[in-house]
């Protein structure tokens, strides 16, 4: 039977907190959106649903038994519908080319008339169903949290019409997955991402002159290294050095960041620092009601971290801290703005990688597709991350799972980019481990000459060349990363940059320089050197020399399991840019 939405979600539209059941009267307190277990719950469930549902076997089959329930529910009832997927394919198509409002009362609006016209179109019958999908669709679309959302149709809608929301959620979500490289990177860029095998690689879309700047990017996630980051010399969200008469700071900051200006110390807060190293609660006070863990055994958890980052000067587990605080914040900040009405681009300050109109990609979706090579991940660092989330929110813990935590970790290694300025700096602390144990991050100059990492995630599908095309400039003494032309680039031209030093050193032959080199990539990202330059060098070898082993036989960089599933066409990839539904696996 139809239970009415306007009862189902007691929302008195979308803002306001509580979703209850009332035909039995019964709260779901598991789908709260104001309480804690929204945030620690739901909130991380939301991130952390897609993920599952692509990598756990168990979460998986569990979803296939609950569609076949639907399926068999659907296809008991008569008559049985004939809606073809093109026709459902169009019916996607005309809702995307419609406006939706861009916040507050007129979303809102939109949301409660599209479930009022569903349920309306509910009544009248299956005659009507494919208009009632299109409603109840077009109402998930402005939904802050979809999945949310789609279990509460599955209970209140009729099976045949909830079949046709789930089918078109899944419709859409892979031509989103699909059409991932058509919308990523945006145009502003300049670039765009081609096949080469079963590789990526970026691809200039215009002419550059030497010295033109190809692109700009932010980091989607920064961390000064542990020196600076100590020393309290350089911002701690955009690195520039600070004129101490601007300093700004913090108390009960167990990091002891310091910022160049408040507008920093304000990106950094909304970003990530607030969930990794302030006292205040997660969750604005709508939200919160109360529902946060102690104070105490939070600022526990995050010194803890502090004290972990200082006692073994690493930045890969901040970028990687940050990176899932940042994807929390961002799934606060819609909650946010359902309360407070506020725009969420000034909320989330999300960075510009689709176009603006494109679809919405989740920071996850752009994350998910970044090539890696296992990394070893130490049991006390993911304990140590973890307490911080764990005491944070309740549940939000699961949001970083030790298998979640490796491949994140991996990730971060494998695609950091070292932030240098004016061609790098002397002074960096030399580090003691061995080399194979070190931290290195993509740079030209060397990762002993950095201030800092980043990660970049445009920047990240620059492949490696001894004799490059760009080079990344940090010219303003911040973060934000110019990619420079070193030399004429025609349309359609591979973009390269240097992973590691690549210049000839004196006292070093070429060869020795060559040696090093291939080395260094080989021991920092498992593949042996393919460019020009050292395949040409290789064969001017003198006869009879033999090529140095360098400790890898073949590239050992892979994609996510799920990834490399979808790109050679096995099993049609779902994203979390769009709504999650049950899985349209067979297996
Ligand atoms: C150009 S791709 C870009 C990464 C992209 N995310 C992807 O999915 O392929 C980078 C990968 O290509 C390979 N690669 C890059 N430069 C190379 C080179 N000079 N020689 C051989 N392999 C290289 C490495 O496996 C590296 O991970």
């Amino acid at each position: 039977m139809l239970i009415t939405f306007c009862h189902l979600l007691d929302l008195s539209s979308l803002s306001s907190p509580v979703i209850t059941m009332s035909a039995n009267s019964r709260t779901w307190s598991a789908l709260t959106i104001a309480g804690i277990t929204v945030a620690g719950g739901v909130l991380a469930y939301a991130v952390y649903f897609d993920y599952k549902r692509r990598n756990d076997t168990e979460f998986r089959k569990k979803l296939r038994k609950e569609k076949k329930r639907v399926q068999k529910a659907a296809a008991a009832a008569k008559p049985s519908l004939n809606i073809t997927t093109e026709e459902l394919r169009a019916a996607i198509a005309k809702i995307r080319s419609e406006e939706i409002p861009d916040i507050g009362p007129e979303r809102e609006a939109y949301f409660m008339q599209n479930v009022g016209i569903g349920e309306q179109l509910c009544a009248q019958g299956l005659a009507s169903a494919l208009p009632a999908a299109m409603s109840f669709f077009r109402a998930l679309r402005v939904y802050p949290s979809p999945v949310e959302l789609i279990m509460i149709y599955q209970k209140t809608v009729p099976d045949e019409i909830f079949k046709l929301i789930v089918e078109m959620t899944n419709l859409d979500a892979q031509a989103l997955a699909s059409g991932y490289y058509n919308f990523f990177p945006a145009k502003s860029f300049n670039v765009s991402v081609q096949d080469q095998g079963n590789k990526k690689i970026l691809v200039a879309e215009k002419d550059f002159d030497a010295g033109d700047v190809i692109y700009t990017e932010e980091p989607v996630v920064a961390a000064l290294d542990p020196d600076l980051q100590e020393a309290g010399t350089n911002c701690t969200h955009c690195f520039r050095l600070i004129h101490q008469a601007d300093a700004v700071s913090s108390d009960n900051d167990p990091l002891h960041a310091v910022y160049c200006s408040a507008e920093c110390q304000a990106k950094s807060k909304l970003q990530s620092h607030h969930c990794l190293f302030l006292p205040e609660p997660l969750l604005p006070p709508e939200l919160d009601q109360g529902q946060s863990l102690n104070t105490e055994a939070r600022s526990k958890g995050q010194q803890a971290f502090a004290d972990y980052l200082k006692e073994t000067k690493k930045t890969h587990p901040m970028l990687v801290a940050r990176f899932a605080a940042r994807q929390i914040a961002t799934e606060i900040g819609k909650l946010t703005e359902q309360v407070t009405k506020q725009d969420t681009s000034s909320i989330l300050d999300l960075p510009n990688y689709v176009e603006k109109g494109g679809p919405e990609y989740a920071l996850g979706d752009h994350f998910e597709r970044l090539r890696y090579v296992d990394a070893p991940v130490p049991e006390e660092e993911t304990k140590v991350i973890q307490g911080v989330f764990s005491n944070s929110l309740p549940g939000l813990d699961q949001f970083l799972t030790d298998e979640r935590h490796g491949i994140m970790l991996s990730k971060v290694a494998y695609n950091a980019i070292g932030v240098t300025f004016s061609g790098g700096r002397d002074n960096r602390p030399v580090f003691q481990e061995r080399p194979e144990d070190q931290e290195r991050t993509r740079t030209p100059y060397g990762t002993n000459r950095q201030v800092g990492s980043g990660v970049y995630i445009v920047s990240a599908y620059l492949g490696h060349s001894c004799d490059p095309s760009t080079k990344p400039a940090f010219k303003n003494g911040t973060t934000t990363l110019h990619l420079v032309a070193t030399r004429p680039i025609k349309k359609g031209d591979e973009l390269t940059m240097s992973y590691v030093d690549v210049t000839q050193h004196e006292n070093e032959t070429p060869e020795e320089a060559r040696r090093r080199r291939r080395f260094e990539l080989a021991r920092g990202w498992r593949f042996k050197c393919e460019c020009a330059k050292c395949t040409t060098e290789g064969a001017s070898a003198p006869e009879g020399a033999v090529e140095e082993d360098l400790g890898v036989e073949k590239d050992e960089s892979r994609l996510e399991a799920s990834v490399e599933r979808f790109s050679s066409g096995q099993v049609p990839e779902q994203t979390s840019a769009s709504p999650s539904a049950p899985e349209s696996e067979t297996d």
